[in-house]
C-alpha cells in the first residue's frame, strides 16, 4: 500500500471548504413574502474554524436593561463592522461566497458579521426580528453560519398567527456544524426568529450571522 498516497487523499477529504450553493440550497416559502434557504453542511471539515473562533474572537458578556433591573445576555457575542478583519480567514471567504450567490437577489453585499457564542444548552436568544436598521421597513437577508453543537433556530409569524395549512404555531429549524440559513424577504419584519434554550446536554454553538451595510 502506498502510504503517502493514502495520506495526502485522506488531508485532501481533511481539508475545511465551503460546498456549492447552488442545487443543495433549498428554499422554504413562509407566508407573508418571508422565505428561508437551507444549505445543510455547506462548510465541510468546519471543526478547525469553530475551534479557532472559539479561542481567537474577544467574546463579550453583555448585560441589558429589563424593566427595571439590568439582566445577563445569556449569549456571548462579538459584532465586526463593515471593513473590519473578521477574525479567521474562512469567514471572508464565506461573506464572499454568500455575496456572489445572493448578488442579484440582494443587489448589495454582506458586509458586517456578528458572532454568538451559546455556551451551553441555557444560552439563547429570545423572539426578535432583526429590525434595526432598513430591516425595520425594507426586506433584507442574513445569512447564518452555525458550527458546533447543533440548535434549533425556531420562526413564528409576528401577527401571532398559525403556520398556513396546519395548527401550529412555530417553524423549527434544527442547525448543524457547517449549516447555513439564510432569512430572507419580508422575513425580518412578518416573523420573529429565536434560539431557545434546551435541556439537552450540549456543547458550545457559534453562529454567524451576515447582515447588509445598515441591518443589525
Ligand atoms: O444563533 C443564531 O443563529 C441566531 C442569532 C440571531 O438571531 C441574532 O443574533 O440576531
Ligand atoms: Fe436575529
Amino acid at each position: 500500500m502506498d502510504l503517502t498516497l493514502q495520506g495526502s487523499l485522506l488531508d485532501l477529504t481533511d481539508e475545511m471548504s465551503l460546498r456549492h450553493l447552488g442545487t443543495a440550497t433549498r428554499r422554504h416559502h413562509l407566508t407573508r413574502g418571508a422565505w428561508v434557504d437551507v444549505r445543510p453542511d455547506w462548510l465541510s471539515a468546519g471543526d478547525e474554524l469553530f475551534t479557532a473562533l472559539l479561542h481567537d474572537v474577544p467574546w463579550h458578556a453583555e448585560r441589558r436593561q429589563m424593566y427595571d433591573s439590568v439582566v445577563d445576555v445569556p449569549r456571548l457575542t462579538k459584532f465586526y463592522a463593515a471593513g473590519e478583519r473578521l477574525p479567521h480567514p474562512m469567514l471572508t471567504t464565506a461573506r464572499e461566497a454568500l455575496s456572489a450567490h445572493y448578488a442579484d437577489e440582494l443587489g448589495e453585499p454582506f458586509v458586517t458579521a456578528g458572532l454568538c457564542l451559546y455556551r451551553d444548552g441555557r444560552d439563547s436568544v429570545a423572539w426578535h426580528g432583526d429590525r434595526i436598521g432598513r430591516s425595520r421597513d425594507s426586506d433584507t437577508m442574513i445569512a447564518i453560519l452555525s458550527l458546533g453543537s447543533s440548535r434549533t433556530l425556531t420562526l413564528r409569524p409576528r401577527d401571532g398567527g398559525t403556520i398556513e395549512g396546519t395548527s401550529q404555531k412555530t417553524l423549527r429549524f434544527p442547525l448543524g456544524h457547517g449549516d447555513l440559513v439564510v432569512m430572507g424577504g419580508s422575513c425580518q419584519r412578518t416573523w420573529d426568529h429565536a434560539v431557545p434554550k434546551t435541556s439537552e446536554a450540549v456543547g458550545p454553538r457559534i453562529s454567524v450571522q451576515f447582515r447588509v451595510s445598515g441591518v443589525r
